[in-house]
Protein backbone atom coordinates (compact mmCIF):
# COMPACT_ATOMS: atom_id res chain seq x y z
CA UNK A 1 0.00 0.00 0.00
CA UNK A 2 1.05 3.44 -1.00
CA UNK A 3 0.16 6.64 0.83
CA UNK A 4 0.63 9.97 -1.04
CA UNK A 5 0.34 13.20 1.20
CA UNK A 6 -0.30 16.92 -0.72
CA UNK A 7 -0.27 20.14 1.31
CA UNK A 8 -2.36 23.22 0.89
CA UNK A 9 -4.22 26.08 2.64
CA UNK A 10 -7.20 28.59 1.97
CA UNK A 11 -8.16 31.32 3.91
CA UNK A 12 -12.09 32.21 4.50
CA UNK A 13 -14.16 33.82 7.27
CA UNK A 14 -16.69 31.58 8.90
CA UNK A 15 -19.29 31.82 12.14
CA UNK A 16 -20.13 28.58 14.41
CA UNK A 17 -22.75 28.37 16.47
CA UNK A 18 -23.71 25.97 19.48
CA UNK A 19 -19.25 26.06 19.64
CA UNK A 20 -17.65 28.66 21.87
CA UNK A 21 -19.60 31.73 21.90
CA UNK A 22 -16.90 33.74 20.97
CA UNK A 23 -17.20 31.59 17.42
CA UNK A 24 -20.18 32.91 16.58
CA UNK A 25 -18.78 36.44 15.71
CA UNK A 26 -17.63 36.22 12.48
CA UNK A 27 -14.20 35.45 11.89
CA UNK A 28 -11.58 34.12 9.64
CA UNK A 29 -8.83 31.64 9.73
CA UNK A 30 -5.60 30.96 7.78
CA UNK A 31 -6.23 26.90 7.20
CA UNK A 32 -3.78 24.32 6.51
CA UNK A 33 -4.76 21.41 4.48
CA UNK A 34 -3.03 17.96 4.30
CA UNK A 35 -4.63 15.36 2.26
CA UNK A 36 -3.65 11.86 1.72
CA UNK A 37 -4.64 9.87 -1.15
CA UNK A 38 -3.61 6.36 -1.06
CA UNK A 39 -3.83 2.57 -3.25
CA UNK A 40 -1.78 -0.99 -4.11
CA UNK A 41 -0.61 -0.14 -7.02
CA UNK A 42 1.25 2.07 -9.04
CA UNK A 43 1.43 2.76 -12.88
CA UNK A 44 3.41 2.42 -15.59
CA UNK A 45 5.43 5.67 -14.61
CA UNK A 46 5.97 4.41 -10.78
CA UNK A 47 3.90 6.81 -9.07
CA UNK A 48 0.65 5.89 -7.51
CA UNK A 49 -1.09 9.49 -8.83
CA UNK A 50 1.05 12.17 -10.18
CA UNK A 51 1.59 14.91 -7.05
CA UNK A 52 0.88 18.01 -9.84
CA UNK A 53 -2.30 16.16 -10.92
CA UNK A 54 -3.23 16.04 -7.17
CA UNK A 55 -2.09 19.19 -6.50
CA UNK A 56 -4.09 20.31 -9.34
CA UNK A 57 -7.34 18.67 -8.33
CA UNK A 58 -6.83 20.51 -4.46
CA UNK A 59 -5.86 23.47 -5.66
CA UNK A 60 -9.43 23.56 -7.45
CA UNK A 61 -11.20 22.72 -4.46
CA UNK A 62 -8.82 25.73 -2.42
CA UNK A 63 -9.76 27.86 -4.79
CA UNK A 64 -13.97 27.60 -4.12
CA UNK A 65 -13.13 27.97 -0.60
CA UNK A 66 -10.43 30.53 -0.38
CA UNK A 67 -11.27 34.49 0.67
CA UNK A 68 -15.20 32.85 1.06
CA UNK A 69 -17.69 33.66 3.85
CA UNK A 70 -18.25 29.48 4.35
CA UNK A 71 -21.57 29.75 5.94
CA UNK A 72 -22.90 31.66 2.56
CA UNK A 73 -21.69 28.66 -0.09
CA UNK A 74 -24.21 26.98 -1.86
CA UNK A 75 -22.02 23.76 -1.48
CA UNK A 76 -22.11 23.99 2.14
CA UNK A 77 -25.83 25.17 2.65
CA UNK A 78 -27.11 23.69 6.19
CA UNK A 79 -23.91 22.50 6.94
CA UNK A 80 -21.95 24.46 9.43
CA UNK A 81 -18.03 25.05 8.19
CA UNK A 82 -16.69 23.35 11.34
CA UNK A 83 -13.07 22.47 10.35
CA UNK A 84 -14.65 18.59 10.93
CA UNK A 85 -17.30 19.45 7.54
CA UNK A 86 -14.78 20.72 5.93
CA UNK A 87 -12.77 17.95 6.33
CA UNK A 88 -15.34 16.44 4.87
CA UNK A 89 -16.26 18.62 1.84
CA UNK A 90 -12.17 18.34 0.86
CA UNK A 91 -12.35 14.43 0.68
CA UNK A 92 -15.46 14.11 -0.87
CA UNK A 93 -15.10 16.72 -3.77
CA UNK A 94 -11.55 15.21 -3.84
CA UNK A 95 -12.81 11.66 -4.53
CA UNK A 96 -15.50 12.55 -6.68
CA UNK A 97 -12.21 13.92 -9.12
CA UNK A 98 -9.85 11.25 -9.19
CA UNK A 99 -9.86 9.36 -12.07
CA UNK A 100 -7.23 7.23 -11.28
CA UNK A 101 -8.47 3.29 -10.65
CA UNK A 102 -8.20 1.98 -7.14
CA UNK A 103 -6.76 5.36 -5.59
CA UNK A 104 -9.15 6.52 -2.54
CA UNK A 105 -8.86 9.72 -0.40
CA UNK A 106 -7.55 7.83 2.84
CA UNK A 107 -7.45 11.30 5.23
CA UNK A 108 -7.80 14.98 5.57
CA UNK A 109 -6.84 17.37 8.17
CA UNK A 110 -7.73 20.40 8.52
CA UNK A 111 -5.54 22.65 10.79
CA UNK A 112 -7.55 26.06 11.35
CA UNK A 113 -4.41 27.25 13.69
CA UNK A 114 -1.29 26.12 14.66
CA UNK A 115 -2.49 23.84 17.55
CA UNK A 116 -5.95 22.84 16.09
CA UNK A 117 -7.13 20.41 14.05
CA UNK A 118 -9.23 17.90 12.85
CA UNK A 119 -8.99 15.04 10.99
CA UNK A 120 -11.48 12.87 8.67
CA UNK A 121 -11.23 9.40 7.43
CA UNK A 122 -13.34 8.73 4.64
N1 LIG B 1 -14.21 20.64 17.15
C1 LIG B 1 -14.19 21.93 16.76
N2 LIG B 1 -14.19 22.88 17.68
C2 LIG B 1 -14.13 24.16 17.30
C3 LIG B 1 -14.09 24.49 15.94
C4 LIG B 1 -14.12 23.46 14.98
O1 LIG B 1 -14.09 23.69 13.76
N3 LIG B 1 -14.17 22.20 15.42
N4 LIG B 1 -14.00 25.78 15.59
C5 LIG B 1 -13.94 26.75 16.45
C6 LIG B 1 -13.84 28.15 15.93
O2 LIG B 1 -13.52 28.12 14.57
C7 LIG B 1 -12.91 29.12 16.65
O3 LIG B 1 -12.61 30.18 15.76
C8 LIG B 1 -11.64 28.60 17.14
O4 LIG B 1 -11.78 28.50 18.48
P1 LIG B 1 -10.63 28.30 19.53
O5 LIG B 1 -9.60 27.36 19.05
O6 LIG B 1 -11.30 27.99 20.79
O7 LIG B 1 -10.06 29.76 19.61
P2 LIG B 1 -8.65 30.38 19.33
O8 LIG B 1 -8.20 30.04 17.95
O9 LIG B 1 -8.77 31.82 19.65
O10 LIG B 1 -7.70 29.64 20.33
P3 LIG B 1 -7.39 29.96 21.85
O11 LIG B 1 -6.70 28.71 22.29
O12 LIG B 1 -8.69 30.19 22.54
O13 LIG B 1 -6.51 31.17 21.84
C9 LIG B 1 -14.05 26.49 17.89
N5 LIG B 1 -14.10 25.14 18.22
ZN1 LIG C 1 -13.40 29.73 13.59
Amino acid sequence: MFELKILSHFSAAHQLTMVAKKCENLHGHNWKVEVCVKGERLNDAGVLVDFGILKSYVKEIMDRLDHRFLNELPDLENIPPSSENLAVYIAENLQAMIDEPGVVVSKVTTWESDDACATYFP
